[in-house]
């Protein structure tokens, strides 16, 4: 994704001003900074979700600024959301299925025409419920997705974000309120991602999680990009650290993206 000039403020504050901004193709980025910092307006702008003063990006050569989330969608782009209060009042499988509203391929003509509707329709249950397999959440398709824990939600709204088919996946603070029993899992999922070809960015403040993941990290201070390269140089930057790393790191900076096994060697 290439992004040029992009400006969003609300009332005299500047909340985003970024210059040029690339995310790496096929790769996982994390976008990190202060609270305040304009991650979540930048998240929500390359979304889909609102509008941007000014400036423009694309996602593979496809122009996408200004473009709403619906749309987008088709377009192979897609987020998850922190706040899942209305999908709270539907079963994990309802939910599934509406994440998948606004997929690519779906026609006029099979909105009309039943028998391609029921087709698809049953298409889409398939896929949710092997998509629920696959995140551990098949047992629970039935139940309420308010029954479910932080982590198990994180689950399904990563689970329910891949019923588009999407390439270009944003997540938003996939970690936040997850039990650390589902950090493991959690954290293999968006590595499967990256596995079956999809391009990945996410906004986290859990250090844990960008340093074991991300391949590239971009930092964001009032509104602006101030560091971006892969983990281990940014954060060894001492802008970086001086402005945002300081109060969220423990003793080990160490950065080990990937699969390891149990004795620490890299996986493939
Ligand atoms: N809808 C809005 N109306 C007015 N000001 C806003 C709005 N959204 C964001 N801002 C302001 O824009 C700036 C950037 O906020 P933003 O939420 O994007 O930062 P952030 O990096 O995501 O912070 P956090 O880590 O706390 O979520 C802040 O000064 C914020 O007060």
């Amino acid at each position: 994704m290439i992004a040029d000039r992009i400006t969003r403020s609300f009332g005299g504050v500047q909340a985003v001003d970024v210059e040029h901004l690339e995310i790496p193709r096929n790769a996982i980025t994390a976008l990190i900074g202060p609270n305040g910092a304009g991650k979540t307006t930048l998240f929500n702008l390359l979304s889909g979700f609102d509008k941007p003063d000014t400036g423009a990006w694309s996602f593979n050569g496809r122009a996408l600024a200004g473009i709403p989330a619906f749309k987008s969608a088709r377009m192979g782009q897609v987020r998850t959301f922190q706040l899942t209060k209305v999908l709270a009042r539907l079963t994990v499988l309802e939910s599934m299925k509406l994440g998948a509203t606004g997929q690519r391929g779906e026609s006029m003509l099979a909105a009309v025409v039943p028998a391609l509707w029921s087709s698809q329709e049953r298409e889409i249950e398939q896929r949710a419920l092997r998509l629920l397999k696959k995140f551990n959440l098949f047992e629970k398709k039935d139940d309420y997705s308010a029954s479910l824990s932080g982590g198990q939600r994180k689950l399904l709204e990563m689970a329910r974000a891949l019923m588009t088919e999407p390439e270009f996946v944003l997540l938003d603070e996939p970690m936040a309120g997850v039990n650390p029993a589902l950090v493991q899992s959690l954290l293999d999922h968006v590595l499967d991602l990256k596995a079956e070809g999809m391009t990945v960015l996410f906004v986290e403040h859990d250090m844990h999680m960008v340093r074991h993941i991300a391949d590239w990290v971009v930092v964001m201070a009032e509104g602006r990009v101030v560091a971006e390269g892969p983990p281990y140089e940014v954060m060894r930057d001492p802008a970086v650290i001086d402005a945002y790393l300081g109060s969220h790191l423990d003793a080990d900076i160490g950065v080990i993206t990937g699969r390891y096994d149990e004795e620490g060697n890299k996986l493939p």
